[in-house]
C-alpha cells in the first residue's frame, strides 16, 4: 500500500486584526484557538492538509493554524467564504520577525519577572509614568497592530519610549522596551489583553492613569493648540505632534472626482499652479491620464481595474501625505466604496479633502474634448462612465463644483478658499 504525502497547506493573509491575533497566539498570549474566514477553496485545501499557513501583508509566514478534525468547521456565508478553526502553534524557536525585530521579545524566552509594565499603542502620559513609580524596574510594552482609532505610528511611539527609557536609565532606574503585536479593539478587550500581555512576561500592568481621548487630542492639535505639557512628558508630546502636526505642515490629499470632461484636470492643474506660485508646500499632481500611463499602465475600465487604479493612487497619495506633502489627485473614481477606502487609507497618515466636480453629463458630452462620448454613444467604447458604466455621486464631498457656469479661475479659487479656511494653507499667501 502506498502512503500518499499530505498535501501542501494553503497560505492566506487575513485581515489586520486577525493577523495580529495570530501573531499574539504564536507568542503564547491570548486564545490559541482562532477562527479565520477564508475563501471556500482555501478552506477545503486547509482541511485536506490539516493546516493553514497564515501570512503577513508581505507574504511571509506569520503563524500556522493546526486544523483539528474535531474543531474544523465550515460555515458558509453569502460571500463564498468559510470559517476555519484551529490552534496556532507557538513559535518559541523562531527568530523575531517584522519591523523593529531587535525590540521584539518572546515571553517564553525573555522574562521581566516583578517589573512594572506600561502597555499601549500610544506614547505614555505623565500620570501613568508617575503611577509606575521608581521603586521597580519599568518595562514599556509597545503594541504594534491595527488601531480602532488612528494614532501615532508604531515607529513614532517607539522613538518616544526609547527616549524615555534613556531618561529613566540616566536617573539610575532600570527600564526597557519591547514590541508586541496586538490589535486595538476600542472596547473592554483592550484592558484584558494589556493584563495578559504584561503577565505573560511576568510583569504587573500599570493601569493607565489617563485615557488618551484621541478625538480631543486631535481637535486640540488641529486647532493649532498645544497639548497640556503637564499631562505628557516631552518625548510623548513630540510623538503626538508628529501624528497631527499643525495643518499647514500636515500631509493633505485633495481628491477630485467626477465624470470625464467635468473639469477635474483643468481645475486641479490650476490649483497646483497657484500652490506652487504662492506657497512653500511641496505639491504632487496625480492626474488620471498621467497615472494611467505610468502607475496603472495596462489597466482597463472594468470595475476591478478601476478599483485597482484608484487604490494605487490612494496608496501613493497616503505615502506622500505621511511625509507632510500635498497631493492633488484627479481620477474619475466612480465608486463610493473605493473612494471611502482611499479616504481611510489617507486618514491614517494625513488629511483628505474630497472635491466633487459635478458638471452634468450633458455638459461633459457637449464638450467632448477627446471625442470619447461620441465613441461611447456609437458603442465603440464599452463601460464608459456616465453612459454605460455607473458614477456613484459622492455624499461626503467637502466641496461640490459644477463647472458649467463658473470659470476655471473661480473654480480654482473655491478650492484654494476651502484649503485656506481649513488651515492647510497659510492665511495670507505670499
Ligand atoms: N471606458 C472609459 N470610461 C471612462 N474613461 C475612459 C474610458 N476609456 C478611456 N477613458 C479615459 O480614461 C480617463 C479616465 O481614467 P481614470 O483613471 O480617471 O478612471 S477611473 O478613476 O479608473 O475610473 C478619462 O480621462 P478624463 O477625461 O481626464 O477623465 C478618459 O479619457
Ligand atoms: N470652469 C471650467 N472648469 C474646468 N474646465 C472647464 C471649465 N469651463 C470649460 N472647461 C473645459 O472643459 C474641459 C474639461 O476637461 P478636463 O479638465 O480634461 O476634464 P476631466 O479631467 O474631468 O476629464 C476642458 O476642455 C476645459 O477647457
Amino acid at each position: 500500500m502506498t502512503h500518499s504525502p499530505s498535501p501542501q497547506p494553503p497560505r492566506f493573509t487575513p485581515d489586520a486584526v486577525t493577523l495580529a491575533e495570530v501573531e499574539l497566539a504564536r507568542l503564547g498570549i491570548g486564545p490559541a484557538e482562532i477562527s479565520i474566514n477564508v475563501p471556500a477553496d482555501i478552506g477545503s485545501k486547509a482541511r485536506a492538509a490539516g493546516r493553514l499557513v497564515v501570512t503577513d501583508r508581505e507574504g511571509a509566514p506569520a503563524g500556522t493554524l493546526d486544523i483539528h478534525g474535531s474543531t474544523a468547521e465550515a460555515t458558509g456565508d453569502d460571500h463564498g467564504t468559510v470559517a476555519v478553526r484551529g490552534t496556532v502553534g507557538t513559535g518559541d524557536a523562531d527568530e523575531p520577525r517584522g519591523p523593529h525585530s531587535s525590540l521584539r521579545a518572546h515571553p517564553g524566552k525573555t522574562r521581566f519577572d516583578g517589573w512594572s509594565a506600561i502597555v499601549s499603542h500610544d506614547p505614555p502620559d505623565t500620570y501613568t509614568l508617575r503611577a509606575a513609580g521608581t521603586d521597580r524596574p519599568l518595562l514599556f510594552i509597545v503594541l504594534d497592530g491595527p488601531r480602532e482609532r488612528p494614532g501615532p505610528e508604531t515607529a513614532v511611539t517607539i522613538r518616544a519610549v526609547l527616549t524615555l527609557r534613556e531618561e529613566l536609565r540616566d536617573t539610575g532606574q532600570v527600564a526597557d522596551v519591547v514590541l508586541v503585536p496586538a490589535p486595538h479593539y476600542g472596547d473592554h478587550r483592550d484592558d484584558a489583553l494589556a493584563v495578559a500581555i504584561a503577565e505573560s512576561f511576568g510583569a504587573d500592568l500599570v493601569r493607565p492613569a489617563l485615557r488618551a481621548d484621541h478625538a480631543a487630542l486631535q481637535e486640540g492639535l488641529d486647532g493649532g493648540g498645544q497639548l497640556p505639557a503637564a499631562e505628557w512628558p516631552a518625548p510623548s508630546l513630540e510623538a503626538w505632534r508628529r501624528w497631527r502636526p499643525p495643518r499647514h505642515e500636515r500631509g493633505l490629499v485633495v481628491f477630485f472626482t467626477g465624470l470625464s470632461g467635468s473639469g477635474k484636470s483643468t481645475v486641479a492643474r490650476a490649483v497646483v499652479d497657484r500652490l506652487n506660485e504662492t506657497t512653500d508646500r511641496t505639491v504632487t499632481l496625480l492626474d488620471g491620464d498621467l497615472v494611467r500611463r505610468n502607475l496603472s499602465a495596462g489597466l482597463g475600465f472594468s470595475r476591478a481595474d478601476r478599483d485597482r487604479n484608484v487604490e494605487r493612487i490612494g496608496f501613493v497619495a497616503a505615502e506622500i501625505a505621511r511625509h507632510g506633502g500635498l497631493v492633488v489627485c484627479a481620477p474619475i473614481a466612480p465608486f463610493a466604496a473605493t473612494r471611502a477606502r482611499v479616504r481611510q487609507m489617507v486618514s491614517a497618515t494625513g488629511d483628505f479633502v474630497l472635491i466633487h466636480v459635478a458638471t452634468p453629463v450633458e455638459e461633459c458630452e457637449r464638450r467632448d474634448r477627446k471625442g470619447l462620448y461620441a465613441r461611447a454613444r456609437a458603442g465603440e467604447l464599452p463601460d464608459f462612465t456616465g453612459i454605460s458604466s455607473p458614477y456613484e455621486t459622492p455624499r461626503d464631498a467637502d466641496l461640490v463644483l459644477d463647472t458649467t457656469h463658473v470659470s476655471v479661475d473661480e473654480a480654482r479659487d473655491a478650492v484654494l478658499g476651502l484649503l485656506t479656511e481649513g488651515g492647510w494653507l497659510p492665511p495670507h499667501p505670499t
